[in-house]
């Protein structure tokens, strides 16, 4: 098991960083490694991200030292995508199957929580919570879908919520994926803020030699981090996130804050972008 703590970063200091500071304080590179469970605890709203992969054994999710608590999930909810292969999560004992493209929501008081399966790669995200609301497993078909974008913007895309309100209950984790439509680069543009929350977005589906160019920072201070397969930005309250890739990409997205509201956004005028 590997974790790595990240401090909340401010946009004073941001401003001020170059290329390897801004990747270091805010790209997540390496979330897989076979038989193993990894880590990122970022102190934007508590929120661990992490990478486990099973690799033909039973993985048990360890409660790292920052979690402060005997069990994982004693003061924490999570939210698992299956995003490669296929396989299973036992909690306490109950297995549930997840094929790619399933999300499994693991409540608060869940006691253990075990990754299986060959070649199963699972993402998940996690935030703290007050209260148990029913575990839930949910299918791609079961999330709510909106299709956004024009072609004309090379914006067309597919965004589904997987953990959100009117789908599923949840202490503050909102999660969902979108898809860029072949021949669209652009995800989230127009662009926002929402101060009320942070963000993960968790790019894969990329190939080799794809990039998404991820836009950060203040409106009028952006940033851009180059990002590859299977790599996730954290992104604060105060920041930008939108990006345009390569080639063909979806992303995992992931909030958790003051409310739960998705349409919740402050968007940003073009004339406005630095
Ligand atoms: O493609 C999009 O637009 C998104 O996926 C937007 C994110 O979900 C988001 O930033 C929600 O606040
Ligand atoms: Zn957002």
């Amino acid at each position: 098991m590997t974790i790595h703590v990240r401090q909340a970063i401010g946009p004073e200091e941001t401003r001020t960083y170059d290329t390897a500071r801004l990747r270091e304080q805010f790209l997540i590179e390496e979330l897989f490694s076979p038989g193993q469970v990894r880590m990122t605890y970022s102190h934007l709203d508590r929120t661990i991200v992490g990478g486990a992969v099973p690799d033909g054994a039973p993985l048990e999710l360890p409660t790292p030292k920052p979690v402060g608590c005997p069990n994982f999930c004693d003061r924490r909810e999570i939210g698992v995508f299956c995003i490669a292969g296929s396989g299973s999560l036992a909690l306490d004992g109950e297995r549930i199957g997840l094929a790619a493209g399933d999300c499994l929501y693991v409540p608060k008081g869940t006691g253990s929580v075990v990754f299986e399966g060959g070649d199963a790669q699972f993402y998940f995200v996690s935030t703290p919570a007050h209260r148990s609301y029913p575990m839930r497993k949910i299918r791609r078909d079961e999330a709510i879908r909106h299709d956004l974008g024009e072609v004309a913007e090379a914006n067309i895309r597919t965004l589904r919520q997987y953990i959100h309100p009117d789908v599923t209950g949840s202490c503050q984790l909102v999660m969902g994926m979108t898809t860029i439509a072949s021949g669209s680069t652009w995800n989230t543009m127009p662009c926002h803020v929402h101060d009320r929350r942070s963000e993960v977005y968790f790019y894969f589906n990329l190939a080799k030699a794809t990039r998404v160019f991820h836009f950060m920072g203040e409106p009028s201070e952006t940033r851009h981090i180059v990002v590859a397969d299977r790599q996730a930005v954290l992104s604060p309250g105060w920041s930008i996130h939108c990006g345009s890739g390569t080639g063909p990409y979806s992303f995992i997205w992931s909030m958790a804050g003051d409310n739960q509201d998705f349409t919740d956004m402050d968007f940003v005028e073009m004339e406005d972008l630095r």
